[in-house]
């Protein structure tokens, strides 16, 4: 990792997403029903993304086999939650590769192990209901995640709030105005008088 992308990764870890969103015009911030799946998680890394067949998780064990430190899996899962991609078992594994995290348009399960092993998921739905093994699916080519395109490299931020995509060829300039944006907001709620009665 270069010293300017960690930086990046630095920078955008003290900003919440609603300012990084903002900054992009408020466009590329994905769909509300992908959410933490344990209170207090957020993550930031960089898209290796997966487009698998709804319910099959084949796709992302062959991703796994690539993936590495400081890349997030963006899975498009065809937003199915009829049965979970992934669990305590592929987090695992993924940590274990320095894989920070997984956003995925579909559903998962062991969340309890999850929020333990603080390891930051973001996804549709929970279901106990475990995956099938079979494809088709791909990596690392352009896919879809909650109304947002997602390339390859791609800047993932996410937390409490949700999720925003920051194309690589604009995060220089996204996170200066989202840092700009973050300090007008902290003046301005440290400008207001405390509402009457408190
Ligand atoms: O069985 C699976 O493929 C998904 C799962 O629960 C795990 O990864 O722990
Ligand atoms: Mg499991």
């Amino acid at each position: 990792m270069s010293e300017q992308d960690r930086h990046i990764r630095d920078l955008a870890g003290t900003l919440p997403v609603a300012n990084i969103g903002d900054a992009m015009e408020r466009l590329n911030v994905v769909d509300s029903g992908i959410r933490p799946m344990w209170p207090g998680a957020r993550l930031v890394g960089r898209a290796f993304t997966v487009m698998t067949a709804g319910g099959d998780n084949k796709a992302i064990h062959e991703a796994l086999d690539h993936a590495g430190p400081g890349d997030v899996l963006v899975i498009n899962g065809q937003g199915a939650t009829h049965r979970a991609l992934i669990g305590e078992l592929i987090a695992g594994r993924a940590a274990a590769q320095g894989v920070v995290g997984f956003v995925i348009d579909g559903a998962i399960r062991d969340v309890r192990d999850l929020e333990e092993m603080r390891f930051p998921v973001f996804a549709r739905a929970v279901t106990p209901a475990g995956p099938y093994r079979n494809g088709p699916g791909y990596h690392q080519k352009p896919v879809a995640l909650g109304g947002v395109v997602v390339n390859p490299g791609d800047l993932v931020v996410a937390d409490d709030d949700g999720v925003a995509v920051v194309p690589r060829d604009a995060e220089a300039d996204v996170l200066a105005r989202a840092v700009a944006k973050h300090e007008q907001e902290l003046a301005q709620r440290d400008g207001v008088p405390a509402p009457s009665g408190i």
